[in-house]
């Protein structure tokens, strides 16, 4: 306990070997008289200050992954079941085990005692001997911040548990529940004991806690360095901080300290087998894809009715000039639908996950690369349905040819065309430090790629020294497919040369303007028909190509947030 500033994160920190970037530790910090290091994550559970759930989960959901996530390998289902209805029990969630987690202020779930018995729960799914936590009953009212310390009780009573807690303002009847407190000022310890010692001991150096009032409140406001009074109150701290160093009570404490050398047997745990922890974030983010109204149902629904508008506004295009730049667009159209939707559809949704991979990541329970690609498998049925919706939904309609073989090579193309735009949405949200920034890259860069696509500048007419962009762009191979795929077709073996006039009537065009065959159309692009394989072979390196870059950049970015 102590004021704000006192140093509780840091301590709690410095015990956890957690971000310490520029912070000068001295000491040694035992467990079980040795130094093992960050190996104290794998002997401990922290439960921080603001819990960082799924919402679209239900409670027995949550904690049925996170068992598969954290018992180890060799676990069975029928363990695994038990364990999680053991938590539940103890820490009493049977009753919402079936509602949603919800998100406090957005979406409503369980109640704030609830979702903190529930990180509690989640923490002691894998047992851990220690337990820390960072002012758990922040944000709660009297009657929850008891019951969760009573929980708190219970485990330290009942299963033995060591609990490191930090608090901020109990009540009375709360602070009681503490066997031993430490007050912290200005990051040295100002008491160490019991709650009747500390009454004793700020009494004898003259801090008496005056009638009805609450003790813990007196010790923090004694400790506390108001900015009026600033000098005042750093030499109060300090005078109390030298009378704790010269009381029996810090005697006691360096005794106990010398006792804690004595090297003690412990069990670590293990993580779960890689493919158990791969499935079972698979598992989490497909649910919360489908639950998700705006990720799933949203972009169905939106590639349902723009294919159908691509079908009306292009609907049975003539086999002529003016038909043939509606085929034309409508195929561009295609891509542009499958790209700006679904970049910024991941970009609107994945910001969200960073903050618990950053804290599943510390607490060690998987790999970076296990949620990169659970992730990615994730979204590749969404993102895959979707294509298909589109084209079915506009395919017949616009009047492109009837066979079997042009249709699912078009459907394949957007799929493959989908997939390339899916990486680069997740590999920039990966390595942005922000959405603000990752929405500000993604902008110019599908300008870029939009312009080198092949419809705007001819590919072949762009200058050496910026063409290179079109090798990198999914518009270029995407569009030169989805154009040879179609315009090779014998539909389009002989295309009239007949387009409106300024009077809105048919005529014939100049020979010199006209596109007489599917082929003089693929030509006119630049285009190569024998590159329509080629194409797919080349998105797909570029979309592992990005891939790699993302988790590269995913890497480096959560690591230098420790
Ligand atoms: N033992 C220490 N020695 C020197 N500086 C320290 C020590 N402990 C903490 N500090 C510094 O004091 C500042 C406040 O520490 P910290 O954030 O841990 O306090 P806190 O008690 O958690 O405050 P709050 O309740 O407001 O979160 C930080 O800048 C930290 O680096």
């Amino acid at each position: 306990m102590g004021a704000s500033g006192a140093g509780k994160t840091t301590l709690l920190n410095t015990l956890l070997q957690r971000n310490l970037k520029g912070l000068d530790v001295e000491g040694e910090i035992l467990v079980n008289g040795q130094n093992i290091g960050k190996g104290v994550t794998s002997v401990s559970a922290y439960v921080q200050q603001e819990d960082l759930f799924m919402g679209t989960l239900t409670v027995k959901e949550h904690l049925d992954i996170q068992a598969k996530l954290r018992l180890p390998p060799g676990t069975s289902k029928t363990e695994r079941e038990k364990r999680v209805d053991e938590v539940m029990k103890e820490m009493l969630l049977e009753k919402p085990k079936n509602s949603r987690i919800g998100i406090p202020g957005i979406k409503k779930g369980i109640s704030g005692g609830e979702m903190k018995r529930l990180a509690f729960a989640t923490e002691m799914i894998n047992n851990p001997p220690i337990i820390f936590c960072d002012e758990p009953t922040t944000g709660l009212d009297s009657h929850m911040s008891l019951q969760v310390v009573k929980t708190l009780e219970a485990m330290a009573l009942e299963k033995g548990k060591t609990i490191i807690c930090t608090i901020h303002q109990p009540s009375s009847e709360v602070f009681e529940i503490f066997d031993k407190v430490v007050f912290l000022a200005q990051g040295r310890i100002a008491f160490h004991g019991a709650i009747d010692e500390a009454i004793h001991h700020f009494s004898s150096c003259g801090y008496q806690v005056p009638d009805h009032t609450n003790p813990a409140d007196y010790f923090i406001d004694t400790l506390a360095i108001r900015p009026s009074e600033a000098e005042t109150c750093k030499k109060r701290c300090q005078d109390l901080c030298d009378q704790f160093e010269k009381s029996v009570y810090h005697e006691r404490l360096l005794k106990l300290m010398d006792q804690t050398k004595e090297v003690r047997s412990m069990t670590p745990h293990h993580s779960a087998s890689y493919f158990t922890l791969l499935m079972a974030l698979f598992h989490r983010y497909m649910l919360d894809n489908i639950r998700n109204p705006a990720i799933m149902k949203a972009k169905l629904i939106q590639k349902l009715f723009m294919g159908l508008f691509i079908g009306l506004l292009f609907y049975q295009l003539d086999v002529d000039q003016d038909g043939l730049t509606g085929y034309k667009g409508a195929l561009f159209y295609y891509i542009s639908e499958l790209t700006y939707s679904t970049i910024f559809g991941i970009q609107a949704f994945m910001p969200a996950d960073y903050p618990p991979l950053v804290r599943e990541y510390d607490d060690r329970i998987y790999p970076i690369s296990a949620y990169y690609i659970a992730k990615i498998l994730s979204f590749l049925p969404i993102f895959t349905v979707d294509g298909i919706v589109l084209v079915l939904s506009s395919y017949f309609f616009v009047g492109f040819p009837i066979s079997f073989w042009t249709f699912l090579r078009q459907m394949f193309t957007c799929m493959i065309i989908e997939w390339n735009v899916a990486a680069l949405g997740i590999a920039v949200c990966a390595t942005a430090p922000s959405y603000a920034i990752a929405v500000t890259v993604t902008g110019p860069l599908l300008t870029v790629f939009s312009l080198t696509g092949g419809l705007f500048t001819n590919v072949s007419e762009m200058h050496a020294w910026i063409s290179w962009v079109q090798y990198l762009s999914w518009f270029r191979y995407g569009y030169e497919s989805l154009v040879v795929n179609q315009f090779e077709h014998e539909k389009f073996a002989n295309i009239t040369c007949q387009g409106m006039d300024l009077n809105g009537m048919k005529a014939r065009v100049p020979d010199s303007i006209c596109e007489e065959s599917g082929s003089t159309v693929v030509r006119n692009f630049s285009f190569n028909a024998d590159n329509l394989y080629t194409n797919w072979m080349a998105m797909i390196y570029l979309t592992i190509v990005i891939y790699v870059i993302g988790y590269v950049g995913l890497v480096r970015r959560v690591i230098a947030n420790r």
